[in-house]
Formats: C-alpha cells, sequence, structure tokens
C-alpha cells in the first residue's frame, strides 16, 4: 500500500447501527477499504497470537483486496476465510476463494493462511461443519457485499427456508437458492448466518453506484430481513456496520 491521498470521504453519516462513508473516486474508496481492514487487523494482532478475516466475493470487492495485499502486516499471523461460497471447486474461476486468491494473497498478503469453504471429494455437509469448527475463532473483519437484489452473503429474498437460515444458531449454514435470480447460476453455497457475524469485532460493506446507494438507504428504512436480507448486517446485534460507498 502506498500512500496516494488521505483517503478522506466527502461525506459521512453516522448513525447508531450505521455508519455510512462515501468516496468521490474508486480509487479513494479502495484505498480506505484497505486501510480501515489494515488498521483492525493491526490491533487484533497486538491483542491476540492470530487474527481471522472473512471475505465476500462478487464483482465489487477486488480493488479493496489488491490494496490490501500491499498491507505491512504480519500475515503469517492472519486467517482469511470466506463469508459464503458457491458450491464450486476452490479452484473454479466463478468461485469465491479464486477471487481471493487472485487479488489478496499475493505481494506481502502471501503469507496469510487461507481456509477455504469447499475442497475436492468433501460433501457440502462436511464443508459446512469444518466451517462452523473453524469459525469457533471470532472474526476481527467480515467484509460484506451486497446484491442488486438485496442480498448479502448468500442469503437471497425469497430463498426458500430463510427464516430458519436466518434463525440459525450455526455461524454457517447450506443454502439451496434454487428460483432466486440473485444467485445466478450457481444455486448451492455455503453461507454465513447472522450468528456467525454477531461476534465479528468489525462489519465493513462495501457497495458501488447510485442503485446500490439508493437499494441501501431502503433497506435503512426497515428492519425485516426476510424482504432484504442486506438489513441483517446492521440489525443482528454487535458491532455497528461501516458502509464505504463509491460512484
Ligand atoms: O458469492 C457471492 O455472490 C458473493 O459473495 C455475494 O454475496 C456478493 O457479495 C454479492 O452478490 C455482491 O456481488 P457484486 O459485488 O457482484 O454485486
Amino acid at each position: 500500500m502506498t500512500e496516494r491521498d488521505d483517503g478522506k470521504p466527502d461525506m459521512e453519516i453516522a448513525g447508531p447501527r450505521v455508519h455510512f462513508l462515501s468516496y468521490q473516486s474508486a480509487e479513494q474508496w479502495a484505498w480506505a477499504g484497505a486501510v480501515t481492514l489494515a488498521a483492525e487487523l493491526r490491533r487484533a494482532l497486538e491483542q491476540r497470537p492470530r487474527a481471522r478475516l472473512l471475505l465476500s466475493g462478487g464483482s465489487t470487492p477486488g480493488p479493496v483486496y489488491e490494496a490490501l495485499s500491499r498491507a505491512p502486516l504480519d500475515w503469517h499471523r492472519i486467517d482469511v476465510a470466506l463469508v459464503d461460497e458457491r458450491w464450486l471447486q476452490p479452484d473454479d474461476p466463478d468461485s469465491n476463494s479464486h477471487l481471493v486468491r487472485a487479488t489478496l494473497l499475493h505481494d506481502k498478503a502471501a503469507k496469510a493462511r487461507f481456509e477455504t469453504l469447499t475442497r475436492t471429494g468433501r460433501s457440502i455437509e462436511e464443508a459446512v461443519a469444518t466451517a462452523n469448527l473453524h469459525a469457533s475463532q471470532a472474526p476481527d473483519a467480515v467484509v460484506l457485499g451486497m446484491g442488486d437484489d438485496g442480498h448479502t452473503a448468500s442469503l437471497f429474498p425469497g430463498l426458500r427456508g430463510l427464516d430458519q437460515l436466518l434463525a440459525s444458531p450455526n455461524p454457517y449454514v447450506s443454502v439451496d437458492a434454487a428460483g432466486c435470480p440473485g444467485a445466478g447460476p450457481w444455486p448451492r453455497r455455503i453461507s454465513l448466518t447472522p450468528a456467525g457475524l454477531a461476534p465479528s469485532r468489525m462489519r465493513l460493506l462495501l457497495i458501488r453506484g447510485e442503485h446500490k446507494r439508493r437499494l441501501f438507504e431502503r433497506a435503512m428504512d426497515g428492519i425485516d430481513p426476510l424482504e432484504l436480507p442486506i438489513r441483517l448486517a446492521f440489525t443482528t446485534p454487535g458491532a455497528r456496520l461501516r458502509v464505504h460507498w463509491c460512484p
């Protein structure tokens, strides 16, 4: 990471559940996201032997992960894991683990330990059980995304059994999102739940574009995560949600 600008937002609104920060350019947005995560990880490493970072996939967060890969941190003491994953092989170019490998796990961050959610020869039930074991260590930071339909992690509006998944005591669940357009061609997934998000010391939502800004504002006008699952990011008890937005 090199010093390019001060990473200051051009506008911010700090409420009790959400701290919304708006950046003018994609470059400032990426830089600010990386600085925020690096600061949280540094703080965690000062207090504990290892730090834990959970990451989302999708098309949005790559530039933040690229910037973070250059952060001077004790990466060999950092565990990187996923918020959610499509039921694909971990090296599939459409998997979230492929995105994390390609954008974060090089440069300084190459020394991090990476836990994929899928592994060749493992059933989805075994994969979820392993994820739930690893989740006994509370995350220091969770990076969330939001789809155009208001989903977060792999919890989609209209998902069959969504109410039970939202109430699950387990940090990870398997998901069958057949019939949910937001899941694209990957209906089988593993997802973090509110129970998995709650213990995180920090939550960061990365979004871009006018549509997502308006959608997030609409989400903040209500509290029902069945209608817009992104609401779980600020209705789940625990850390205040930090949102970084740019056009
Ligand atoms: O596997 C996934 O699909 C992601 O982890 C997902 O939860 C993502 O964060 C949102 O879909 C936003 O995706 P975009 O950034 O592409 O809109």
